[in-house]
């Protein structure tokens, strides 16, 4: 027998009438699962601060996802929606940091040995968002090696195309003169700014009538990466408020290796531009 029954169709329509809100929104296992490992108060917080962060980063890959899709289909207004939420959900994320700075370095050292090894660095949907951005170094699929279900899920995200390596096809689509080695690249390969790249968003900037498209797409690549900046800049105030210059417990220098990674960039070009124009 194919497709759905009278009868199946009814129980359908009865379980969605009597479905609540809780479990809709699978309510049980979302508000289960904070799981303290000591009696410290503030734990919880640092733990709702932790999931809603990640609930917010997997909503932020679902529409850079989209918005890779709609510009690789020319529906650029699509897109732009899509990346213009992504920025709304980064001002969310950056705002937690208010709520994360009222944990003092005292509360915090309370409970901080029961995290153990555990860190940060292992988020391994901030590295799919770094990917899906464009910044890519192959040194960072290594923390998830222990993982391998983890480590095939990013080894594909690793691979796949990246929002600056479409947007550079556009200029390319655009009619503008892009390298062979910027178009043929290995993708996996970190990027690197190139010249050509350069002075197509050079002509874009200033010609943005003739543009109108390419200069909203650049202007929302430069909002989405001012604000993954504003929030690396929180994350390393709020650890040196919180720890000083300790360790972190990922095995890293701590608050200087977060100042190191204020210096990576994802659009290049899109910075480099501004002086030159
Ligand atoms: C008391 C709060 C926090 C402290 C003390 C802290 C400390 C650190 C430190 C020291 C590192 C460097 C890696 C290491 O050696 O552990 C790190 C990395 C990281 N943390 Fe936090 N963190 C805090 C809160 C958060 C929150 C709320 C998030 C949000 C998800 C977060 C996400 C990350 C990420 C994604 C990295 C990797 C950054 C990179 O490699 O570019 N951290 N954190
Ligand atoms: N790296 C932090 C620990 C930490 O923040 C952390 C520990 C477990 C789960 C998430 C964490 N958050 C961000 O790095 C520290 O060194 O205190």
């Amino acid at each position: 027998m194919t497709g759905t029954t009278e009868n199946e169709k009814q129980i359908e329509v009865d379980f969605k009438d009597k479905m609540t809100y809780g479990e809709y929104l699978s309510l049980d296992r979302i508000l289960s699962s904070q799981n303290r490992l000591s009696d410290h108060h503030d734990e919880m917080l640092f733990i709702v601060i932790h999931q809603v962060s990640e609930l917010w980063m997997k909503l932020t890959l679902h529409e850079l996802h989209a918005a890779i899709e709609a510009i690789k289909a020319n529906e650029m207004d699509v897109s732009f929606k899509k990346l213009a939420r992504v920025s709304q959900i980064q001002v969310q994320i950056i705002q937690a940091w208010d709520v994360l700075s009222t944990l003092t370095p005292s509360e915090y050292s309370e409970f901080r040995d029961s995290l153990g090894s555990a860190s940060g660095f292992q988020s391994y949907q901030y590295r799919m968002i770094e990917f899906a951005l464009g910044y890519k170094t192959p040194h960072v699929l290594k923390i998830y090696e222990k993982d391998p279900a983890l480590l095939a899920k990013l080894e594909e995200a690793y691979q796949t195309t990246s929002l600056y390596d479409t947007a550079i096809s556009q200029l390319h689509k655009a009619g503008f003169n892009i390298s062979d080695e910027i178009l043929n690249r290995d993708q996996t390969k970190p990027y690197v700014a190139d010249q050509t790249v350069l002075e197509a968003w050079k002509v874009v900037y200033r010609d943005t009538e003739t543009y109108w498209e390419l200069y909203q797409l650049a202007e929302k690549l430069v909002d989405i990466e001012d604000r993954l900046q504003q929030w690396r800049f929180r994350h390393m105030k709020t650890v040196e408020r919180i720890i000083g210059f300790k360790m972190g417990t990922g095995g890293s220098s701590g608050v200087n290796y977060l100042k190191k990674v204020l210096d990576q960039t994802f659009f290049p070009e899109l910075w480099q531009l501004r002086t030159e124009l």
